[in-house]
């Protein structure tokens, strides 16, 4: 059975059981479930802090994992990164007070609460900057106020909590993050993994595009066409209007709505849009 590591809580974890039940895999009732077993499917789902997911998946413990990137580097885990999961986008940046550091290299001799030592370690001692990193569980925006650290380096994704503690991001950002799927560093691949991404990869595909249906008059089918390539070639079909044909094609869903004006200009005609509820492409 492929054991699977899932956020228990926190940002990921919400978006994290809708794309597995989207997938159709079993998921938790109940937020105080540990533990599901999906037999259908020959799964089962482990309920666990985000933070010890990557480290459970590094020492083979359990065979794969959703995760942070910023989680996943931190751990320092014999884990890798194999898919990108396209929600829980955030950057991981260094802020301060006004009148503060206001660059990497000021930063040496000061103390930096994060609750990611691993990365904010890494990424000074890549540049030679000494500093003091105070490890925080979080709310790390409030410490410079309560005097234990002169900078911070947290997730950002409005900005809105560090506007709040009056705080301004200084430095390039550290590194830009977002929900992935991480497996043991070097491990084969099995048939059930191969699976599990597949259906992954389904849900993406499905949330990404939309299916777009239109009649059009054959002298425009090529360019018609060349507006709606589709991931792998339109269906053409001849209708049975003389000279007409029903085209069918997958379209990214942020460009539907433009696709489908320019269709029109040329003539097309019938356009309608539709939801791909799932896939394998
Ligand atoms: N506001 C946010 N927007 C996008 N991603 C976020 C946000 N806050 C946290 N994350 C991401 O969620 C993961 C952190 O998981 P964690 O469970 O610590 O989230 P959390 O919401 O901070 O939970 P906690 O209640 O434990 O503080 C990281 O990958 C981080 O980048
Ligand atoms: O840029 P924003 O949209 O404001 O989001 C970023 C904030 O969200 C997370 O905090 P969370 O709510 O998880 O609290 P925490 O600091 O206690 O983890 C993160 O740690 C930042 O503080
Ligand atoms: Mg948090």
């Amino acid at each position: 059975m492929l054991k699977v590591a899932v956020p228990n809580k926190g940002a990921l974890s919400e978006a994290a059981a809708l794309m597995l039940a989207e997938a159709g895999y079993r998921q938790r009732r109940n937020t105080k479930d540990l533990v599901v077993v999906d037999a259908a499917n020959d799964v089962e789902f482990f309920y666990l802090r985000p933070r010890d997911i990557a480290i459970y998946v590094g020492q083979g413990t359990l065979d794969v994992g959703v995760t942070g990137r910023d989680l996943l580097l931190d751990s320092g885990a014999e884990a890798d990164e194999v898919m990108t999961l396209g929600f829980a986008a955030s950057t991981f940046r260094f802020a301060a007070p006004e009148g503060g550091p206001a660059a990497v290299e000021q930063l040496a001799g000061r103390r930096i609460a994060t609750s990611y030592p691993g990365i904010v370690g890494a990424h000074l001692a890549a540049r030679g900057v000494e500093a003091d990193v105070v490890r925080l569980d979080g709310a790390v925006e409030t410490s410079i106020r309560l005097g234990v650290a002169d900078a911070i380096a947290d997730v950002v994704e409005t900005g809105t909590t560090l506007r709040q503690a009056g705080l301004a991001v200084f430095g390039e950002p550290i590194l830009q993050s977002e929900a992935v799927v991480v497996t043991r560093r070097g491990a084969a691949s099995t048939p059930g993994l191969d699976v599990f991404r597949r259906r992954l990869d389904s849900v993406i595909v499905a949330r990404t595009y939309v299916m777009m249906d239109y009649d059009i008059d054959g002298a425009q089918v090529d360019r018609a066409v060349e507006l709606t390539p589709g991931i792998e070639s339109p269906t053409v079909s001849p209708l049975h209007r003389e000279g007409w044909f029903a085209v069918r094609s997958m379209v990214p869903r942020d460009a539907a709505q433009q696709v489908m004006d320019e269709l029109y200009a040329i003539g097309a005609r019938g356009i309608i849009v539709t939801d791909i509820l799932a896939c394998r492409i």
